[in-house]
């Protein structure tokens, strides 16, 4: 195995010359991919809390959403622009404890957070941009696969994730029944529904409609498609928030001193939902976006597998399913239809005000329920 720490350009939050700060990088090699074809010299980056143990069987494996990245504990920093995700929730003596485990996180294949994706190098040295192939979650979890093994973990003692996280995690103990031990799924499903596959659809439109989108080969041009990219995260963003919330906090009123009445002024919502646009456009590579996103429409645990319930029947592991009630994205049911197939697994429910981002604002209530599944003896 090599680990490196190269500087390497991309049109998200990681740029060239950036400091790396506590990730490492490590060339996996080529991966072979679900659709055909080979994804040549893919490089993971990821970062560790604690240490694998001489009998390899406390390693935690965690997995991001759509546009977080293996910095899932910690403050800003060199090499981190954004604070941890699940920050508080990795430590000693924290739910996720690094006393006890050695806890794995990786930026997921595809993404512009250190692992190989559309803006990094091709072979040919430019970067891939619209060459870049087309992924499933199935090739993600392969290249996890390889991630394992580089670090000589034979089985995980826990895979756990939320959102396009969870569905790593639940692919995990669908396709390696033998290398995962326990899996907490999240917010999350075993397919992508109709309506979540609508809602991406037109957020691929908005950023493919982006004139400065250039067909995904934009990277040697001054300006991105940051107006797309923008529109795409104002249309999930109110997805991953409940409509009580939004009323709540922002009900009719305009923002500061602007009109909305006259037509040029706007509501507090839409300021609202203009800040998460712009930070998004800051810090996240809209082809990343496309092929996240195209990769979450793909997933199917059941595909190839005689649907979703024979394909759930056959895991092994113990699988906690953790539903948040408010989320109209991922809502209950979809946990529950995992939770009744899974044989033994255990269901939980978050309670949140805020939809499915709750499995991120929630930090108490998913803390409770990890900390409670990994203090079990081993
Ligand atoms: C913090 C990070 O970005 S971590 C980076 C990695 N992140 C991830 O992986 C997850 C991605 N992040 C997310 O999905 C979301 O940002 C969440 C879930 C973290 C948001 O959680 P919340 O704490 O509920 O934040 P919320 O949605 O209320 O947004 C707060 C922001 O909106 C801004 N805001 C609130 N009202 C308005 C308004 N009327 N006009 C403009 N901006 C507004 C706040 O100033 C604040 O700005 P800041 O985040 O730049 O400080
Ligand atoms: N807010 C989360 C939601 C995706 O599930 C993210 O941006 O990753």
């Amino acid at each position: 195995m090599t680990t490196t720490s190269p500087p390497r350009a991309t049109s998200g939050a990681w740029r060239d010359g950036d400091p790396v700060g506590r990730r490492r990088f490590v060339d996996l090699g080529a991966v072979e991919l679900e659709r055909g074809g080979v994804l040549p010299a893919v490089r993971v980056a990821y970062e560790t809390w604690g240490e694998l143990n001489a009998a390899g069987d406390n390693a935690v494996l965690v997995e991001h959403a759509l546009t977080g990245d293996s910095h899932v504990d910690g403050p800003t920093g060199p090499g981190h622009p954004t604070p941890g995700w699940w920050d508080g929730l990795v430590g000693p003596g924290k739910p996720l404890d690094s006393d006890r485990y050695f806890v794995v996180a990786a930026n997921v294949l595809g993404g512009c957070q250190g692992s190989t994706g559309p803006s990094s190098p091709s072979p040919d040295g430019t970067p891939w941009g619209s060459r870049f192939p087309f992924v499933t979650v199935r090739d993600q979890v392969q290249t996890e696969l390889l991630l394992a093994d580089a670090l000589g973990v034979a089985r995980w003692h826990t895979v756990l994730g939320g959102s396009m996280g969870g569905m790593r995690a639940l692919e995990w103990a669908v396709t390696h029944p033998e290398r995962v031990g326990t899996a907490i799924v999240l917010a999350s499903t075993a397919y992508a529904t109709a309506e979540q596959i609508g809602w991406c659809q037109a957020q691929l439109l908005a950023i493919r409609a982006d004139p400065e989108f250039r067909g995904g080969d934009y990277y040697d041009h001054p300006t991105g498609p940051d107006t797309g990219l923008g529109i795409a995260r104002r249309i999930a963003h109110v997805t991953y928030r409940s409509e009580l919330e939004l009323h709540e906090r922002f009900g009719r009123e305009p923002q500061q001193s602007e009109d909305p009445l006259g037509g040029r002024g706007r509501y507090a919502v839409e300021s609202y939902l203009d800040h998460h646009a712009g930070k998004l456009a800051g810090r996240f590579d809209a082809n990343s976006y496309v092929v996240l996103t195209e990769a979450m429409n793909s997933h199917d645990v059941g595909r190839g597998r005689g649907g979703v319930a024979a394909a759930l029947a056959r895991v092994t592991a113990e699988v906690v399913v953790v539903a948040v009630d408010s989320d109209r994205l991922y809502p209950p049911r979809l946990s529950h239809e995992i939770a009744a197939a899974v044989p033994g697994s255990r269901l939980h429910t978050v309670h949140s005000d805020y939809g499915h981002d709750g499995f991120l604002i929630e930090i108490e209530q998913v803390g409770a329920i990890v900390g409670q599944v990994l203090a079990a003896p081993a």
